[in-house]
């Protein structure tokens, strides 16, 4: 495929580099999520993500709505937290029982390796992203480049403490534990065997690695944003 790295975006890379410029990361998670939200369409079934990021494309979906710029739309939650906000933003739920093909996902990512293989959940949601994600014919990944490793599973202590105490596990929306386990140089050896590996251990549900799911992952950084595709995905960081 070359080198197709950047993919049509839809103003000039020094234009997004000015907006960028002396930027902070949640202004730069906002502007991959306004970048994202580009793509939504009237008549969509959209997934609906989880976090700090997601926050902006849901925030910015409901401009649309009442802005009478987008209409017809449905989301279908990854989470409580999701739900919450996005009926905040006025925003139409649904589940996946009612609509079992998604047409777009949006969400953020705690890391995204340059296979565009992603760790999520570190904000405490996994299992209805996976579900949502997994079901969606296009799963748009959001990020400021503090996102970009190398090798998943290497990026440090969680951002969130697990729990209400040290000694409480965290609960999930499904009422499942989170165990964390980090590695110092990252997950070494072939991810799919790993995850097989773990999903056949008694009582695992799941993991928070999500594994060739992404379709697309939008950078922001502080020089413009960097679109990536799969078929962009041999190329480095
Ligand atoms: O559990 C949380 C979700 O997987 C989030 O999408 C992920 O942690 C990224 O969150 P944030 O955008 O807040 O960094």
């Amino acid at each position: 495929m070359g080198s197709p790295f950047l993919l049509q975006p839809s103003r000039s890379l020094t234009e997004e580099a000015m907006a960028a410029a002396g930027q902070s990361q949640d202004d730069l998670k906002r502007i991959a999520a306004l970048r994202a939200v580009e793509l939504v369409r009237s008549g969509m079934v959209l997934g609906l993500g989880t976090g700090s990021t997601a926050a902006h494309a849901l925030d910015r979906i409901g401009d649309l709505l009442r802005g009478g710029d987008l209409g017809d739309i449905v989301g279908i939650p990854t989470s409580e937290w999701a739900a919450a906000r996005a009926a905040a933003a006025g925003i139409p739920l649904t589940d996946l029982a009612a609509h079992p093909v998604v047409d777009l996902s949006i969400d953020g990512a705690d890391e995204v390796d340059p296979a565009l293989n992603l760790v999520k959940g570190r904000g405490g949601s996994l299992l209805r992203e996976k579900m949502v994600e997994g079901a969606s014919r296009r799963f748009v990944v959001i990020v400021d480049d503090s996102k970009l490793v190398p090798r998943l599973g290497g990026s440090g202590l969680p951002r969130h403490p697990r729990g209400e105490s040290e000694i409480e596990p965290f609960v999930t929306d499904n009422k499942n534990y989170i165990v964390d386990l980090f590695f110092e140089d990252g997950i070494h050896g072939d991810l799919q065997a790993i995850s097989d590996d773990l999903l056949r251990i008694t009582d695992v549900v799941e993991h928070g690695m999500f594994l060739g799911l992404a379709t697309s992952v939008i950078i922001a950084r502080k020089d413009g944003v960097v679109l990536m595709d799969k078929e962009a995905k041999s190329n480095g960081f």
